[in-house]
């Protein structure tokens, strides 16, 4: 994924004020992590990959192989230009689950990620199934999506996104809302995951797993590199007086 100058800006009484000040990123690594404080600029850098944002200044562009067919050069889609092709290739996990489970029960709401790549009934059934059987979870295939817990909530939300086979997945602080284990489980599922990664967290044991990771801070990336040094920088900033 490719950012060229992308930059945000947002109307306000006074003038349009700057959320993420023009910024130029070419990343290829598997797994990214975003990390910096509160109201930095992280998810609306995460939300800018899959145009849930659109910059104001510059571009964002993703490159993605054509779905089943091998061979067969790969497409650079633009998120401003290429809105829906974007949104199927790039999965995007919100911090509350709540906000993306929109089914009665956990198997429906798999089913619908399903409904391209398997249009008959049945089949897209038995597929949903199986997701929630890979994630430890098949047990909660007809709970009621309201009644289950935080973590099973968010596993799910993982599995429905994941479940799309999206080329590239965007999590935004995914497991913010969990207790330890669960937070361990997600953050390996989320560090194992053979799809390209870019992860927002607060959590900053998880962040230095990965491959590359940005420190955001007053809307600009102020340390892109290895993570271990991107935690330590984004210390140093928080013990500014
Ligand atoms: N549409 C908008 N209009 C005005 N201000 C906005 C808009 N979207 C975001 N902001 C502001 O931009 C700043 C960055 O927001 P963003 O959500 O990207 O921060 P964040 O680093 O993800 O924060 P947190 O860790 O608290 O989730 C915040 O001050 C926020 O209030």
């Amino acid at each position: 994924m490719e950012l060229r100058n992308a930059g945000v800006t947002a109307p306000s009484a006074t003038g349009a004020v700057t959320i993420l000040h023009p910024t130029t990123l070419t990343l290829t690594e598997r797994r990214i992590s975003i990390i910096g404080g509160n109201g930095s600029g992280k998810s609306t850098l995460a939300r800018l990959i899959n145009g849930l944002v659109e910059p104001s200044t510059g571009s964002v562009r993703i490159t993605v192989g054509p779905a089943g067919s091998a061979g067969e050069p790969d497409r650079a889609l633009d998120t401003r230009r290429d809105g829906p092709a974007v949104r199927r290739s790039v999965g995007f996990v919100f911090t509350d689950p709540s906000a993306q489970l929109i089914m009665p029960t956990a198997a429906e709401d798999v089913a619908l990620s399903l409904r391209r790549t398997h249009p008959g009934k049945r089949e897209r059934r038995a597929a949903a199934v199986a997701v929630l059987e890979r994630f430890g979870i098949a047990g909660l295939a007809e709970q009621s999506v309201h009644s289950l817990s935080g973590g099973q909530k968010q596993l799910l939300a993982i599995a429905a996104v994941l479940a799309a086979d999206p080329a590239i997945l965007v999590a935004d602080e995914p497991t913010t809302l969990l207790d330890l284990r669960n937070a361990r489980r997600i953050g390996e599922l989320l560090m194992a995951l053979p799809q390209q990664l870019v992860l927002v967290t607060h959590e900053l044991e998880l962040a230095a797993q990965a491959d590359r990771s940005l420190v955001v801070d007053g809307g600009r990336v102020v340390f892109d590199g290895d993570p271990r040094d991107a935690v330590a920088h984004y210390r140093a900033l928080a013990e500014r007086p």
